[in-house]
């Protein structure tokens, strides 16, 4: 069975973000992931996720204005001082949470340029933390235009030319499925590369039921294959987060009260 984590950026946002941590423990999480953390002090989120003894899976390195349209800075040509400073806030928060990966955000960009500024960024990342594994996600262009990974193909040219042993993918099946339309052999061509998987359905990006791709089929495929990283919940809750839970119970019961 899978190890479960969920996103409490997305899920349980009924919940203030401290309480988010022990809502995923009732609910049958063994870890959770936090897109954003830098609100919040790191002690007081260390706090809360010592208190629900769940693990940290993820945390992103900072996009430092998301309502003025930041999605990260690794790949914007000019920026490399700011994305060095990014980048050692979330070693800070590192520090206390321990996530197993920071995924670096690429940011919007195109062309040569950020090519090279991207290439240059994650070389020093790589560097700067050897103990830190490290992610990059394609997302897709539909969701998040103008993002510049945003096709898997690119993303494993990176990754096999760096040869990095600290960075891998992180494979967001409903990213696979947006961007390539079939999911499952994006995944054939490309689990070598990942130690992170997300999760979400494909109608709205709602809870991994139904739509178009088969996840139970999916998760038993990762058993059999012995993936051993996590699988996060990274969706857009239809309704009341618990109320959505239903997918999770055949792998995990919900806590008793
Ligand atoms: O959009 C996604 O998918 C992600 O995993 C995020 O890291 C982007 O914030
Ligand atoms: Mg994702």
């Amino acid at each position: 069975m899978p190890k479960f984590a969920a996103n409490l950026t997305l899920l349980f946002t009924e919940y203030p973000l401290t309480d988010r941590f022990d809502a995923a423990r009732r609910a049958g999480f063994g870890g959770v992931e936090l897109l954003i953390p830098y609100d919040t002090p790191a002690p007081e989120l260390a706090r809360a996720l010592r208190d629900s003894g769940l693990s940290m899976v993820l945390i992103n390195t900072p996009a430092p204005d998301w309502a003025a349209g930041d999605r990260g800075l690794a790949a914007l040509p000019g920026r490399e001082a700011a994305f060095r400073d990014s980048f050692e806030l979330s070693l800070d928060y590192a520090a206390h949470l321990s996530p197993d990966h920071i995924h670096i955000m690429a940011g919007l960009a195109s062309g040569a340029e950020a090519h090279a500024t991207y290439l240059r960024n994650l070389s020093w990342a790589t560097t700067r933390a050897p103990q830190q594994s490290l992610t990059i996600e394609p997302i897709n262009s539909i969701d998040m235009p103008g993002f510049f990974l945003n096709d898997f193909d690119q993303a494993a040219d990176i990754l096999d030319q760096f040869k990095a042993p600290n960075l891998s993918l992180q494979f967001d099946a409903y990213h696979a499925h947006r961007i390539t339309g079939d999911m499952p052999a994006t995944w054939a061509r490309h689990r070598h590369r990942t130690r992170h998987i997300q999760i979400a359905g494909t109608e709205g990006r709602h809870e991994p039921t139904g739509g178009a791709i088969d996840y139970p089929t999916f998760f038993a495929l990762l058993d059999a294959q012995g993936y051993t990283g996590h699988v996060s919940a990274e969706y857009l809750p239809a309704a009341k987060t618990e109320d959505g839970l239903g997918w999770l119970w055949p792998y995990s019961a919900p806590a008793m009260p």
